[in-house]
């Protein structure tokens, strides 16, 4: 859409104290990254038969479906010609990445998600070089996806149902699904999509249960795409969200897979039946702690696109006077607005931060087990758990604030803060759903804490908890390390009080499992554990109210350099020129409701009732 860019964005512009493209490049890891993103970005966003010409809103459950899967594959083919072209793209969780831009060309998901999100990389991090060798090949025939979760099972995945027998005399696996509750459900790809998939399935061999293995299985025949006989498959239905990824369901009626399609790289079936175990029994699980790791980035990048649309459009929005006498002032303007928007911003750059430091712990830790060294896996996935739970909930949450700080535009499809709210909620319950992570790691504080209340020796990274025995934290400082000592303080009260309450349950008789429960509301909840006082709550008040003022300025070129591009952001609200007006009008001229100048429902339905007694 042609026509100028809005005044008042103008005016923000010239307003902004830094350099716009100095923040784009930290944002991208560097220069050379913002270049190549930007390549890529040209590149893919050029290809005409990605663009709809009716809004995804109007098509049916079926046609959008059809509409995203032709896309997906459009998109898979230039995948592989720019991987082939050696530009690299296929680490998507550095800035270098494709998988950005698929929010604008799929306004929902990319059917192929799980596929190449979690099918590719379970194989390469859990199959044994030779699998890889025959299963990773560029031309592969496999679309696949990651089959855990059962209509029974979702958290409590020791609970799954699914088995995998060895047969010996045939040299096979037979997979089962012994009952309804044993069928899988929701993975992403599986309705109509994929041909083969990674199950996860409870290990017999000669009646002993060895206990959650990744087999791969083909379900569809590659050529007809016919579910292969012994397979039940379909969709699940449409959801809140994720309408395009055809989420499915799954039975096995004794499906007979080769041995070798058990995922061998930590773990082996031997041809007489011999189980060699893996060095960890929670390494299978690789592929949960791996995408946690990742969503914690994806989840800052949903941050920045809400961000950029309901900032964009403070600015352009004008909305009462703040004085009686004076022009209706832009939204922006009002301090409680700054709060919630630049909130947003802050947390958008925390978890981007936090996401790649995580990435970057989760290469080291995985190398160091490559080498058999185990030690720093279960603190990483303690870390794992809690990020991926807070940055979930916060995102949603803050995803939310910036659909209500656009009043009731916010509320338009159009703006496309309802589908982002849609997609980030989800991450709130899948790969782990938010209290169950959060007991994850509170489980692992808790451990320590015992150390410490027993007063044995302590790592490095749990010296705090001592200090807080001895009382040896300082008083409350009004500085980023005084904020620090200000959390560690927290976390060891918050600790302590849960350890307290679970040794009492104890004491009173509960079996620990019981006890742990009944402690839980407390393990999962922050209380206010710290030597802070009134006064320097009112300091950082009136602080906080200051940096709001600071960054008023500054609050588009902030989220300009995010970088974000209009066929990205999907947003009538939130598009560079700021031209919210027009392009809503534009956008409602597309609604199938305004095609007939009266709807034929008027002459069936309301005619006869209005014009009843006048006919
Ligand atoms: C234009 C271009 C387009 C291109 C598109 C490309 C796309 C690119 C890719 C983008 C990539 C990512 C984006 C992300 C989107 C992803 C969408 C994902 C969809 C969702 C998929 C799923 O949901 S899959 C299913 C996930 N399921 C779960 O997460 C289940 C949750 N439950 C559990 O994980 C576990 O059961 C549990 C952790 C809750 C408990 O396990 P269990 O009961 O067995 O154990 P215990 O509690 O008894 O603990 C035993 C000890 O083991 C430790 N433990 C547990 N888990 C782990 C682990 N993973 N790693 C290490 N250690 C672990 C636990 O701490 C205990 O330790 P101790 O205390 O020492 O005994
Ligand atoms: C959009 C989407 C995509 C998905 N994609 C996939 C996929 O590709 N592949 C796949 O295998 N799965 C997938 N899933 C499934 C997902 O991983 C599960 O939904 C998730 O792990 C939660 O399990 P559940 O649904 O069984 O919830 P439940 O475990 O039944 O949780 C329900 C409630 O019980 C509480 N609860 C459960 N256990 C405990 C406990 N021990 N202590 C305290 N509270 C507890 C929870 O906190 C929650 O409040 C997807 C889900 C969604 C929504």
């Amino acid at each position: 859409m042609g026509g100028r860019v809005n005044e008042d964005l103008i005016k923000e512009r010239r307003k902004c104290t830094f350099d716009i493209k100095e923040l784009t490049h930290i944002i991208d890891c560097g220069e050379e990254n913002t270049i190549k993103r930007k390549q890529i970005d040209n590149y893919i966003l050029n290809i005409k038969e990605l663009w709809d010409d009716v809004p995804e809103e109007y098509l049916s459950h079926k046609e959008r479906y059809e509409n995203a899967i032709k896309k997906a594959f459009i998109v898979l083919k230039v995948l592989r010609q720019l991987h082939t072209g050696n530009i690299q793209i296929t680490d998507h969780r550095t800035p270098t990445n494709v998988y950005s831009i698929q929010d604008g060309i799929f306004r929902n998901v990319n059917p192929l998600l799980i596929h190449i999100g979690l099918f590719w990389s379970t194989i390469a991090a859990q199959a044994s070089t030779e699998q890889q060798a025959e299963w990773l090949q560029p031309d592969s025939s496999m679309i696949g996806t990651y089959v855990q979760t059962e209509l029974g099972h979702g958290s409590f995945i020791r609970g799954i149902e699914t088995t995998a027998t060895y047969d010996s005399t045939t040299d096979e696996f037979i997979l089962h699904t012994p009952r309804l509750s044993a069928y899988k459900w929701w993975p992403g790809g599986l309705g109509n999509t994929a041909n083969a998939c990674l199950v996860m399935a409870q290990l017999y061999i000669n009646g002993t249960c060895h206990g959650l293995h990744i087999f791969l299985a083909q379900i569809r025949d590659f050529d007809t795409h016919k579910p292969l006989p012994g397979i039940k498959v379909g969709e699940i239905g449409p959801k809140m969200g994720f309408n395009t990824a055809d989420n499915g369901f799954l039975g096995f009626d004794n499906h007979r897979i080769p041995r070798t399609n058990m995922l061998m790289k930590n773990v082996q079936v031997l041809r007489d039946g011999t189980y060699v175990k893996p060095k960890h029994d929670k390494l299978t699980y690789g592929s949960m702690l791996l995408t946690r790791v990742t969503l914690i980035s994806d989840l800052a990048y949903q941050l920045s696109k809400a961000a950029t649309i309901a900032v964009r459009y403070s600015a352009v929005r004008r909305q009462s006077p703040i004085k009686s006498n004076e022009p209706e002032r832009q939204i922006l303007d009002f301090v409680s607005q700054q709060h919630k928007l630049f909130i947003t911003i802050a947390s958008s750059h925390v978890y981007r931060v936090v996401g790649l430091w995580m990435w970057n712990s989760h290469k080291r830790v995985t190398a160091d087990i490559h080498e058999g060294n185990m030690g720093q896996l279960p603190e990483l996935h303690a870390l794992a758990c809690c990020l991926k739970a807070i940055s979930s909930r916060d995102a949603s949450a803050l995803v939310e604030q910036c659909r209500l700080a656009c009043g009731g535009h916010g509320y338009m499809m159009a703006s496309n803060l309802p589908q982002i709210y849609a997609y980030t909620t989800a991450a709130v319950t899948y790969e782990g759903e938010y209290t169950v992570l959060l007991l994850q790691t509170a489980r692992y504080l808790v451990k320590f804490w015992r150390l410490a209340a027993e007063h044995k020796p302590l790592p490095q990274n749990f010296a705090y908890f001592e200090d807080y025995i001895k009382k040896n934290f300082e008083q409350w400082r009004n500085s980023p390390e005084g904020i620090i000592e200000g959390f560690k303080a927290i976390v060891a009260g918050k600790t302590k009080a849960a350890y307290d309450t679970l040794q009492c349950n104890l004491r009173n008789g509960r079996e620990f499992e019981e006890a742990w429960n009944m402690a839980s509301v407390q393990l999962t909840n922050a209380s206010e554990y710290s030597t802070i006082s009134r006064n320097d709550i009112e300091a950082l008040q009136s602080r906080y109210e200051e940096l709001l003022a600071l960054i008023r300025p500054n609050a588009v070129g902030l989220v300009d350099a995010f970088d974000i591009r209009d066929e990205v952001l999907c947003s009538t609200l939130g598009a560079y020129d700021g031209r919210v007006y027009e392009r809503m009008m534009e956008e409602a001229s597309k609604s199938p409701l305004n095609e007939d100048v009266v709807n034929e429902s008027f002459h069936k339905y309301i005619r006869p009732v209005t014009m009843k007694n006048k006919l």
